[in-house]
C-alpha cells in the first residue's frame, strides 16, 4: 500500500490541532472568551476592511503589510526582527494595515509579536495563523487582533461558517482566503465576510503564480472585497493588478527581505 506524503498545509493544520489542545491545558476557553470580551471593552478593534477600503476608496493601493520572519517556503526571511520598528516603518511607507504571523512552529511567530507591532502603530492587524477552532478566534481578539484569517483549504463548510460567525460575533473582520475554485465555492457558500484574499501561492506545493488571481477574478461577486496575496515583488506585479481593478495587497516576503520594509513598500505601491 503507498502511504501518502503529507503536504506543508496538512503538516501545519495537524500540528494546529495538537497545539490548541495544549494551549487549553494553560488557559481555558472560559478564561480566553472572558479575555476576548475584555479586549472588546479596553482595547476595541480599530477597523481592518474599513482601513483597507478607504485607501482604495481614495484611489491608492490598499496595502496589508505582512511581519514573518520565517516561511516554510523560503526559511529566515530577516535576520534582524524587532516587529514594533518593522509596524512604525510600514505606517511611514503608508499601509493601511499589519498582517502578522503568530505560528511559531513553521513562521517562527509569535503572539507577543502581534501585541508589540499594534501597540507601536495606529494600524489595524490581522492575526495570521491558521485557524482550525473557535478557541483561536476568542485567542484572536484577546490578544488585540482586528481581523482573522480563514483559510478554505483548511476547513469544511460548517467550521468556516462557525469561525467566520464567531468572528464578527466578537467585532472582528475576517479576511477568507481561497486559492482555487472549489475553495471560492466554498467561501461564497459558507462565508458571509466582504474580504476575499486570493492567494497566488499554493499552499500544499509552494507554487506561485499571478495568474491564479486573474483566472478567479470573473466569478467573484462584486459585494466582495478582493485582495491579491503572495508572490508580489514588482511595480510592473503591482500595475498588472490594477490594470485589472485589484487593488488590494498582501505583501510579505519583499518587505521582509528590504533594510527599511516601509520604504520599499513606498517603492512599489508609491503612485
Ligand atoms: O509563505 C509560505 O511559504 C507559506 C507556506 C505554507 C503556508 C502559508 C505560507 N505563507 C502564507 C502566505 O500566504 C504569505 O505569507 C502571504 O500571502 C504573503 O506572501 P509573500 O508576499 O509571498 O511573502
Amino acid at each position: 500500500m503507498q502511504v501518502e506524503t503529507p503536504t506543508i498545509l496538512k503538516k501545519i493544520v495537524a500540528r494546529k490541532h495538537e497545539e490548541v489542545t495544549e494551549r487549553k491545558l494553560h488557559v481555558t476557553l472560559e478564561e480566553v472568551k472572558n479575555a476576548a470580551l475584555l479586549a472588546n471593552k479596553e482595547n476595541p478593534v480599530r477597523g481592518f476592511a474599513n482601513a483597507l477600503k478607504a485607501k482604495v476608496a481614495n484611489g491608492q493601493s490598499g496595502v496589508i503589510a505582512e511581519i514573518k520572519k520565517a516561511s516554510p517556503s523560503k526559511g529566515v526571511l530577516r535576520e534582524h526582527f524587532v516587529p514594533a520598528d518593522i509596524a512604525q516603518s510600514y505606517e511611514k511607507g503608508g499601509a493601511a494595515c499589519l498582517s502578522i504571523l503568530t505560528d511559531k512552529d513553521f513562521f517562527q511567530g509569535h503572539e507577543d509579536f502581534l501585541v508589540e507591532a499594534r501597540n507601536a502603530c495606529g494600524l489595524p492587524v490581522i492575526r495570521k495563523d491558521f485557524m482550525v477552532d473557535p478557541y483561536q478566534i476568542y485567542e484572536a481578539r484577546a490578544m488585540g487582533a482586528d481581523c482573522v484569517l480563514l483559510i478554505a483549504a483548511c476547513l469544511s463548510g460548517k467550521e468556516l461558517f462557525e469561525l467566520d460567525k464567531l468572528a464578527r460575533e466578537l467585532t472582528l473582520d475576517v479576511l477568507v482566503e481561497v486559492h482555487n475554485r472549489a475553495e471560492l465555492e466554498l467561501a461564497l457558500e459558507y462565508s458571509n465576510s466582504e474580504l476575499l484574499g486570493i492567494n497566488n501561492r499554493d499552499l500544499h506545493t509552494f507554487n506561485l503564480s499571478l495568474n491564479n488571481t486573474f483566472e478567479l477574478l470573473d466569478s467573484i461577486p462584486k459585494e466582495r472585497f478582493i485582495v491579491t496575496e503572495s508572490g508580489i515583488h514588482t511595480r510592473e506585479d503591482v500595475a498588472l493588478m490594477r490594470d485589472k481593478n485589484v487593488n488590494a495587497f498582501l505583501v510579505g516576503e519583499a518587505f521582509m527581505v528590504a533594510d527599511e520594509p516601509g520604504s520599499k513598500l513606498a517603492e512599489l505601491f508609491q503612485v
